[in-house]
């Protein structure tokens, strides 16, 4: 019977640490695997080949990846310290709800529906239908992606958000993060607003984002991501910005 030192030097181990991955994905018995070179010659010969080393890359991103996850997931348990009512910080568990509803897609819409019935200008017209596409690009976008990534919700999350749709038991990305950072740049861009109420609308866009993380919705790369998202998805709506001119049919169903 072979004994476990008799296999290793077998695989060609001979004190030398081998990487196991790229043996394994070519076999020992394959005519250019590194056991078969080092039987053939010299120290030449044993030397990994280019196309093995560029395979090695992957196997290290992929280590790099897990253990930023693995931090993430840990850090953002830690940071989860209004998850429950129970938890460290629970008692601020109510304020963190009603900041929650704040960044919802629901008030955001009818809210801007309201706005645009009650607009009497034409200008405040254009930015709130823009502000209606920039909400329900932003909800398909999310939605796709969330379902498509399919990450699961931090197990310390409690499900008692306020009303959501199907996609919305995952959680990357942070769909409140994304509106959060479109919003306000949104806002920011076309809105006249004093300073105070500028630093305001940012503090707003950052105190969502935390709060995600704070009552254990999120992990923090759900919260980045999303952060970074809904910030380059405003500069596709302003790219691709309605007007009376690019969509007459648009805003004469509005002026009725
Ligand atoms: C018109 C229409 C389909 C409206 C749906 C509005 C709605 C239910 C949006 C979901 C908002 C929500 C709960 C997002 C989840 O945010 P996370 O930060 O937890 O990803």
């Amino acid at each position: 019977m072979p004994s476990p030192r008799s296999s290793r030097d077998r695989r060609g181990g001979g004190g030398r640490p081998e990487f196991l991955s790229l043996v394994s994905q070519r076999g020992p018995g394959a005519p250019d695997s590194p056991a078969r070179r080092r039987e053939a010659g010299g120290p030449a010969a044993a030397a990994l080949p280019e196309e093995d080393c560029m395979k090695l890359n992957p196997s290290f991103v992929g280590i790099a990846l897990s253990s930023l996850l693995a931090i993430d997931l840990w850090a953002s348990k830690r940071l989860g310290v209004c998850a429950a009512e129970g938890s460290a910080w629970g008692s601020a568990r109510p304020l963190m709800k009603v900041i929650e509803v704040s960044g919802h897609g629901v008030p955001w819409l009818l809210g801007t529906c309201y706005g645009l019935c009650q607009s009497h200008s034409s200008a405040a017209r254009e930015v709130l239908l823009n502000l209606l596409f920039a909400l329900l690009l932003d909800l398909v976008l999310v939605a796709v992606v969330k379902g498509l990534v399919k990450r699961q919700r931090p197990t310390h999350n409690k499900m008692d958000m306020f009303v959501t749709i199907s996609v919305d038991k995952y959680s990357f990305p942070s769909g409140h993060a994304t509106r959060a950072a479109l919003v306000s740049r949104f806002i920011l861009r076309h809105l006249v607003l004093a300073v105070p109420l500028r630093v305001l609308v940012v503090l707003w866009a950052l105190i969502v984002s935390i709060s995600r993380v704070m009552l254990g919705r999120h992990n923090m790369t759900d919260v980045l991501f999303g952060l970074l998202l809904g910030y380059a998805l405003y500069s596709v709506v302003e790219y691709c910005w309605l007007s009376p001119l690019n969509a007459p049919a648009l805003f004469a169903l509005w002026s009725r």
